[in-house]
């Protein structure tokens, strides 16, 4: 088969390696020449622009996109589209929001596969974890690029119409955060509690074994390992969070309870700010009780 990639960071270029690795041809583009040479070192046939990609493809082209979510994905739709028909197969393999994954699938002539993709940098070697929405027979005819892609047969499937695969992906990542924020304060209580314990060591030990036992987990040993039992200087500040936020306004509107996963976003995006809610807090308490206010250092 051959394969049309677009975007060639963290993400696509391991989309690109492993599908010429099982034996397809790929055409690649990016925004960014440097990686499109690097994966024209790799075997990748390189493309100048999203219409030279298009004719490199030539007819029944399949095509994956794995930009930015937003409107880098609306900016590469908008170009290729002119080249498309219904023939053709997009896969949007970055976390896009459903709804405009499923406002995409019907705007083009293609046919149109939402895919969140799970694993990060780790799936370079072992594979990422895929889940996909969109029409069967798309799916069905990409299969042999998601074996590729995927860990294998059983690292992709096919969750439902437009939109589920996006869905279920954001969904993922919420669960992603409220696992954070539990293994965060449980090694946030050995670290201040009542022994001096080496956290790489708990880690490892709950690996190996323990009911909590997990690729975060892992990466918390990994974490610990590197940076020391009391994290170095690593900064109380977390990023990100559009999906966390998306995966919450959900859970509202159906009014489906997910406190953990709510809590979680909250102290993401807690540690970026001075908190304004405890400096009242730390001043209402002198008002009712005459309790020393706690002042900011000159
Ligand atoms: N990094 C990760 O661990 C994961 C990322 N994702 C998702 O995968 C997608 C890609 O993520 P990364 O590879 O990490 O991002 P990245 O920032 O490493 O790479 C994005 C690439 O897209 C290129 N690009 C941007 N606009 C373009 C356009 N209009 N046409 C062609 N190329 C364009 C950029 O030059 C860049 O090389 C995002 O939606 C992200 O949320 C999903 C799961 C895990
Ligand atoms: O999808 C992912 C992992 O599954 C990406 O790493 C994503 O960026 C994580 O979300 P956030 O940036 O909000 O932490």
């Amino acid at each position: 088969m051959q394969l049309g990639v677009i975007g060639l960071g963290r993400m696509g270029r391991i989309v690109v390696d492993r599908v010429l690795d099982a034996g397809h041809d790929v055409v690649a583009f990016d925004i960014d020449e440097d990686a499109v040479a690097a994966a024209a070192d790799e075997g990748a046939e390189p493309a100048d622009s999203i219409p030279d990609l298009a004719a490199r493809l030539g007819a029944d082209k399949r095509i994956w996109l794995m930009v930015p979510a937003g409107d880098a994905v609306d900016a590469a739709l908008a170009e290729l589209e002119p080249h498309l028909d219904g023939d053709d197969i997009v896969v949007d393999g970055g976390n896009s929001h459903f709804e405009d994954s499923t406002r995409r699938a019907e705007e083009t002539a293609a046919a149109y596969l939402d895919c969140g993709t799970s694993g990060g940098p780790a799936g370079a070697e072992l594979g990422f974890s895929l889940m996909v929405g969109g029409p069967e027979a798309a799916y069905a005819e990409l299969v042999p690029v998601f074996d590729a892609v995927a860990t294998g047969p059983d690292g992709h499937d096919r969750m439902g119409p437009a939109g589920s695969g996006h869905y279920v992906k954001m969904v993922h990542n919420g669960v992603e955060y409220a696992l954070m924020q539990a293994y965060g304060e449980g090694f946030e209580l050995l670290h201040e509690g009542r022994y001096d314990l080496d956290l790489e060591a708990v880690a490892r030990t709950w690996n190996n074994g323990a009911v909590i036992r997990s690729w975060l987990l892992e990466l918390c040993e990994e974490a610990f390992r590197e940076e020391g039992s009391d994290l170095g200087d690593v900064a109380d500040h977390v990023a990100g969070g559009s999906t966390g936020t998306w995966t919450v306004q959900e859970a509202l509107e159906r009014e489906v309870p997910v406190p953990l996963i709510h809590q979680a976003l909250a102290e993401r995006f807690a540690s970026r700010r001075d908190r304004f809610s405890r400096r009242l807090a730390n001043r209402l308490r002198y008002g009712f009780g005459r309790h020393e206010v706690a002042r900011r250092d000159a």
